[in-house]
């Protein structure tokens, strides 16, 4: 590690002794292997050390214009260094536009992420062949840079009630495209505001005087040359947000804009020559580039989540507050079992979303080749596990990043903690691409379906038949992710009786949906959590771990699943078993019991497992979190960065408070 260098906080250094397990097998585990950890590091190396990458003067001391400026400017300079990247081309992209490295380089936003992350993904999941033989090339070699246009001022959950039109006019065999009203503006696209030239934009397409939906088409916002909006597009930022601020979200306005028919992404459904319209074969096919990014959101909120539980674990463990045992030296504030209780769960939860997050990964592959074959018998599972996962890893993440701010006191506070600008992008994602709850309610509508017609895919599996297993408590690992499933089950069944109750009460179908969304917004919480624990529960049981690092990740996995039942232990209520045999209380005593007991072996490790997340410094970009504990240092060079400790008296002394001083009020 590059900053292992002379100083190390001793207390850093006593948490690093003695490490039970070895700390590089962790680490390899979540790169995927030693090799992708060797190609991580050497890529690290080649973009951290460019002198030319790096900040004259912290991004907070910058106006809205000179952030969004130096970001491009470094966003190119790292396209340019793609080429000559020792670990190739799409890896590099990947960590990139990831949230470690790319961040640690792009720390406000990275202007083309929407490039990479959208516009490629949707124009090889909705360009026909010939269509990415155009565009696509075009696009890698960022000859063009485009964003996915689709949320409007009035509309972005309700996609059928996007207003944008796309109408054609077979006598010139074009698209006419045209923002009806004010609320039709698209209004947050990413990298519109100022970077992006083209965009895959949303809009209802009409054909034959036949509203057909929502289709993407490819259009050219802006002159090639001179990067001027051209006649017919209105196109703007839409100014600061809570965070990623210079990812220069945008709006954009279309006054009878003319396109050509073969600028219609054609994949899955076709405008033919006459204006005859060809139907896809799944009217939500439309949607796929959507799912693609709330399955890589899961792991941007993971690595993100990372980073925040180092810079607390590590501060906490050199932060000393207050008097454990009268008369001692100050303790540890790790060492109190309520700073444990903040920070061993979020630590604990990196493992559980990194594991879980894989396998949504490799269900999403799996499902996009066959799609590819015209096989889509996987979609409806996938997108409910991609909705559920991502609301879950979100707003648990997002929930937790605030926990370790928390857990840092008033440091913690400061910008330089760099806690607002991680919480800024995990909460993000709670929001974009989905807002949670509309997609929990997306999850709760496949559970129900599936319970009521004991069909579905293999996420849902345990909803079919009736539920087997222990049914007093059992304190073994498959005893708890049993009471999940029991749990999860028992919600379904509550939020079904709640819709049949209404049902029976003559309300309409919609109606009784939204006075049981209580009951089903529970239920699909409590289906992703079961997949979560699922995932980490087995991912322990295969593996080549050695009996160490096996050790400590049944720990965390332990800790982490009596946690979230400990926290959701309400929800025990809804199974009517556990209500009749008094077992609720039984749960909630051993569960508490074990809990504690967990954090206090856990305790420990903390600070082995953190550095086990190989995060370097320049990653973590905190005074609290660096590898060698100089925090109080640390804060103080940060200070000396800001402008107004550049003299000793700032000049609006002079200027407005001496006049106030002198007037006598
Ligand atoms: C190699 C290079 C690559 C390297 C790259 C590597 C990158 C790696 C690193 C990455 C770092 C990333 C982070 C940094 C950047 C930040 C970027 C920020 C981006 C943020 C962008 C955005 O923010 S962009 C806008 C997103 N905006 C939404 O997200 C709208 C939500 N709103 C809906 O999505 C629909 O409105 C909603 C609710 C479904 C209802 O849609 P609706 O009304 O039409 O449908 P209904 O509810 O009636 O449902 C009718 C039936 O359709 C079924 N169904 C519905 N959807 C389906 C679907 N998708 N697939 C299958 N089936 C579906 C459903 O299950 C029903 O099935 P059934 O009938 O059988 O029950
Ligand atoms: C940082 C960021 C980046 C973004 N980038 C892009 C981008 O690149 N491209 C793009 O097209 N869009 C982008 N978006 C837009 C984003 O996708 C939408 O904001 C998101 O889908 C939510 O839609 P909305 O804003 O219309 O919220 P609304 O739907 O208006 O939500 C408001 C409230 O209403 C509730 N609600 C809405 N519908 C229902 C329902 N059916 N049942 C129950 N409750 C409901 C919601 O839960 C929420 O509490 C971005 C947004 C953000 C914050």
């Amino acid at each position: 590690m590059s900053q292992k260098e002379t100083y190390e906080n001793p207390d850093l250094k006593k948490e690093r002794q003695n490490c039970p397990f070895n700390k590089e097998e962790i680490t390899n585990l979540l790169d995927g292997g030693k090799e992708k950890t060797a190609e991580r590091k050497q890529l690290e190396n080649y973009i951290l050390s460019d002198e030319q990458l790096k900040d004259a003067v912290p991004m907070e001391y910058l106006s809205h214009a000179d952030k969004y400026a130096e970001e491009l400017r470094k966003a190119c300079l790292l396209m340019h260094k793609l080429e000559n990247s020792p670990a190739g081309q799409v890896p590099t992209l990947r960590a990139l536009m990831g949230a470690g490295l790319g961040s640690a380089v792009l720390k406000e936003g990275n202007p083309l992420a929407l490039h990479y992350v959208m516009f490629i993904p949707a124009l090889m999941g909705q360009g026909t062949i010939d269509q990415q033989a155009k565009w696509l090339a075009k696009a890698y070699n960022l000859n063009i840079i485009g964003t996915y246009a689709q949320t409007e001022l009035g509309h972005g959950t309700f996609l059928r009630g996007l207003e944008t039109t796309a109408t054609y006019d077979p006598n010139t065999q074009e698209f006419v495209l045209e923002s009806p009203s004010l609320t039709a503006y698209k209004w947050w696209p990413g990298s519109l505001g100022k970077t992006a030239n083209y965009a895959v934009v949303m809009a209802q397409l009409y054909t034959k005087g036949k509203c057909e939906g929502t289709h993407p088409f490819m259009v050219q916002l802006r002159d090639e040359e001179t990067h001027e909006p051209l006649p017919g597009i209105v196109i703007g930022e839409i100014g600061p947000k809570l965070g990623m601020n210079t990812n220069d979200n945008g709006y954009l306005g279309f006054e009878k804009f003319r396109i050509p028919r073969d600028q219609l992404l054609m994949k899955h459904s076709q405008v033919l020559e006459d204006g005859t319209y060809v139907k896809p074969t799944n009217s939500k096919l439309s949607y796929a580039t959507m799912v693609f990014v709330r399955v890589v959101v899961c792991q941007d909120v993971t690595t993100n989540l990372r980073k925040a539980v180092t810079i607390a674990t590590r501060y906490s463990c050199v932060r000393r507050q207050s008097e454990l045992k009268p008369g001692d030296r100050e303790p540890q504030v790790m060492d109190y079992q309520a700073q444990q209780n903040k920070l061993l769960p979020p630590l604990a939860a990196t493992f559980a979303f990194q594991l879980a997050s894989d396998h949504l990964w490799n269900l999403y592959n799996t499902a996009n080749n066959n799609i590819e074959q015209g096989d889509l018998e996987l979609l409806p599972d996938l997108h409910g596990l991609s909705c559920a996962l991502k609301a879950l890893c979100s707003s648990e993440g997002a929930n937790f990043v605030e926990v370790c701010r928390q857990s840092c006191g008033g440091h913690g506070y400061m910008a330089c903690s760099n806690f607002p600008r991680i919480y800024g992008q995990v909460t993000a994602a709670e929001t974009y691409e989905g807002e949670n709850t509309v997609l929990w309610l997306q999850v709760a509508r496949y559970l129900v379906k599936t319970r009521k017609e004991q069909t579905g895919g293999l996420s849902v599996k345990y909803l079919i038949g009736e539920e087997k297993g222990p049914k007093t408590v059992d304190t073994t690992l498959e005893g708890i992710v049993h009471l999940y499933r029991r749990t999860a089950v028992g919600l379904v069944d509550v939020a079904i009786a709640e819709l049949e109750k209404s049902g029976r009460k003559g309300e309409a179908p919609h109606d009784a949906w939204n006075h049981a969304a209580v009951y089903l917004i529970k239920a699909a919480q409590a289906h992703a959590r079961l997949f979560v624990v699922e995932s980490f529960v087995n991912s322990l049981k295969v593996g080549n771990l050695s009996a160490p690092v096996r050790t400590v990740l049944s720990q965390l996995c332990e800790l982490f699943i009596i946690y979230w039942l400990l926290e959701r232990s309400g929800e025990l209520f809804f199974v009517r078993q556990f209500i009749k045999k008094r077992l609720v209380t039984v749960e909630f005593q051993v569960r508490t019991l074990l809990y504690v007991k967990l954090l206090a072996a856990i305790r420990p490790q903390a600070v082995n497992l953190v550095d086990s997340f190989d995060l370097r410094d320049e990653i973590l970009a905190s005074p609290l979190g660096c590898w060698d504990g100089n925090v109080y240092q640390r804060l103080f060079d940060e200070a000396a960065k800001s402008p107004l400790n550049q003299s000793s008296v700032h000049e609006s002394f002079h200027k407005y408070l001496k006049p106030l001083l002198k007037s006598n009020l």
